[in-house]
């Protein structure tokens, strides 16, 4: 796919670029070609209009003989062969045809764009981003656009017809509004595929049937009508909304409509509700909260760390989460990125065996094993001088890369099952330790919902908390989200610790957990 993961689109601009430099050459080599056969064209014109008395001029045998030659060597060289068999051309073109092949690959598809449609629909609802800002570019309020860039009608028309199509009424309404703005204020689109105004009403007006808004349905297919009398949808609409309109008129009070959205749609959990609360940043910890959170520089105990220290910051106490800061150097980022940039695959989620793709999951990875990559034990040792614990039953690193408005959606990093199925052994995923490979211009924070705790990425930067209790209980606190990425790439590298080996590490506690902050399970 290529909406999952930045990484990807870049591939697909790279092939664009390649393109563009192909056919530059085509064109370059086709211009060459038209020029020489016109140089040639005006030539004989030329020559036609220099001749004069005609008996004069074939007088001269020269000209006899420049006469039959031309016709026997000069067009059949400069015009016929190039024109009708132009081989070196018809070459040309294959090895262009050849060279297209070559690059293999996939296009992107419709799915594509529906996963982008999906996408931008995530951000507006998560960061509650205006239709007509979003139109003009600007993705908030206040700020500058500082790409400039804008959507045409016909973007803004594929998006409000591709939501409509998933039945997302009121912002595909907008979208399609938006793009009718556009059309009326410019309605030369040149180079995007360009859309007329009766297109966009005929999704327009489903769309407000499918609000509710019956008149405004019945009014915009009318005007359909006005512009193209024939066209057979619009009358078969024109009698349905009369019908109803007519129904509505004798049964009154009116019957309250439900919202499509709200309408045949699961209510979401409420991890969800304060999942895009947190990633919004209204909803956060009071400073009371905070007052108890410290930072400071530690050592672990290892002596090359006294000279470096760590950089601890808490964030929360309990359960424990906090970032390390710079853990990571930038060359160390390049090489994980450099090692696994070519090996990403659509995110899963679930365990192995029935793991599926979900938009609950919109990002792609890959795994580095340690065994596989020596130049990773500095940050395996580091891993386990920083948090205490032991890698020997940890994961390899996970890789990440999240796509256009790629989220992760509220979960927990431990099994159902104690870990025990997949895992054996090593057991359940006790910590996990969060690298950020780079900062993300705005959105892409990691969410803890119920803690009321955003974290934004900060490059080189480790984020640390435990999922389990003392006890290695699941701790239901524990449940957080990667927020949609509004701008920018996200990549972060993942180390799950497990349970076993630990037990010299971090010894159990002797009181079971088991059933502390089991209501928040299944919110
Ligand atoms: O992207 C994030 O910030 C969170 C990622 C995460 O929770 C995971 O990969 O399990
Ligand atoms: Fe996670």
């Amino acid at each position: 796919d290529y909406y999952t993961a930045i990484s990807e689109l870049e591939r697909l601009l790279d092939v664009e670029a390649f393109i563009v430099e192909k056919f530059d050459e085509y064109l370059e080599r086709a211009q060459q070609e038209q020029k020489n056969l016109k140089r040639f064209l005006d030539h004989i014109e030329e020559q036609q209009n220099d001749r004069g008395d005609l008996e004069d001029y074939f007088g001269n045998p020269l000209n006899a003989f420049i006469t039959i030659r031309r016709l026997v060597h000069d067009w059949k060289f400069n015009v016929f062969d190039p024109v009708f068999n132009s081989s070196n051309f018809e070459t040309y073109k294959s090895t262009l045809g050849d060279s297209l092949e070559k690059i293999n690959i996939k296009a992107p598809t419709q799915e594509d764009l529906n996963g982008a449609t999906r996408a931008l629909l995530r951000l507006q609802n998560v960061y509650q981003l205006n239709t007509d800002h979003l139109a003009s570019g600007v993705l908030l309020p206040g700020e500058k656009n500082p790409l400039n860039i804008s959507l045409s009608a016909s973007d803004c028309f594929e998006l409000g017809k591709n939501l409509c199509q998933i039945k997302e009424y009121s912002y595909g309404s907008e979208w399609l509004l938006e793009a009718r703005k556009k059309l009326h204020g410019n309605p030369l689109g040149f180079i995007s595929p360009n859309v007329s105004d009766v297109e966009i009403l005929e999704h327009l007006s489903p769309a407000f049937n499918g609000l509710g808004n019956l008149k405004l349905a019945h009014k915009l297919n009318n005007e359909i009508l006005d512009k193209k009398p024939d066209h057979e949808e619009a009358h078969r609409n024109k009698l349905l909304y009369e019908g109803q309109l007519a129904k509505e008129r004798s049964f009154t009070p009116r019957k309250q409509v439900d919202l499509p959205h709200v309408a045949g749609k699961k209510e979401p959990k409420e991890s969800y509700k304060l999942y895009t609360q947190v990633c919004r940043g209204e909803l956060h910890q009071t400073p009371r909260e905070q007052r108890n959170l410290r930072c400071w520089l530690t050592h672990q105990g290892v002596p090359y760390y006294r000279l470096a220290p760590f950089k601890i910051e808490q964030l929360n106490l309990d359960p424990y989460v906090a970032y390390v800061h710079e853990v990571l150097w930038d060359s160390e980022i390049d090489m994980i990125m450099e090692h696994g940039k070519g090996n990403m695959k659509r995110s899963m989620v679930g365990q192995s065996g029935n793991s599926t793709t979900t938009e609950i999951r919109t990002s792609q990875n890959t795994w580095l094993w340690y065994d596989a990559n020596p130049w990773l034990a500095k940050i395996k040792q580091r891993l386990e001088d920083v948090t205490g614990l032991s890698t020997e039953s940890a994961e390899p690193l996970q890789l990440v890369n999240y796509g256009i408005g790629g989220q992760y959606e509220p979960h927990f990093d431990f099994m159902e099952d104690d870990g025990q199925k997949v895992f054996g052994w090593k057991g359940n995923r006790l910590a996990t330790a969060l690298f950020y490979l780079n900062d993300v211009a705005l959105g892409g924070a990691t969410a803890f919902p119920f803690l009321r705790l955003a974290v934004p990425p900060v490059k080189g930067s480790l984020l640390i908390w435990y999922n389990l209790h003392s006890s290695t209980h699941k701790d239901f606190r524990t449940k957080h989200a990667g927020c949609p990425v509004l701008q920018g790439s996200k990549w972060i590298c993942n180390e799950w610790f497990h349970v076993g080996a630990q037990e010299f590490r971090r010894p159990c506690g002797l009181v079971s957990d088991e059933g502390k902050f089991l209501h928040l399970e299944n919110k």
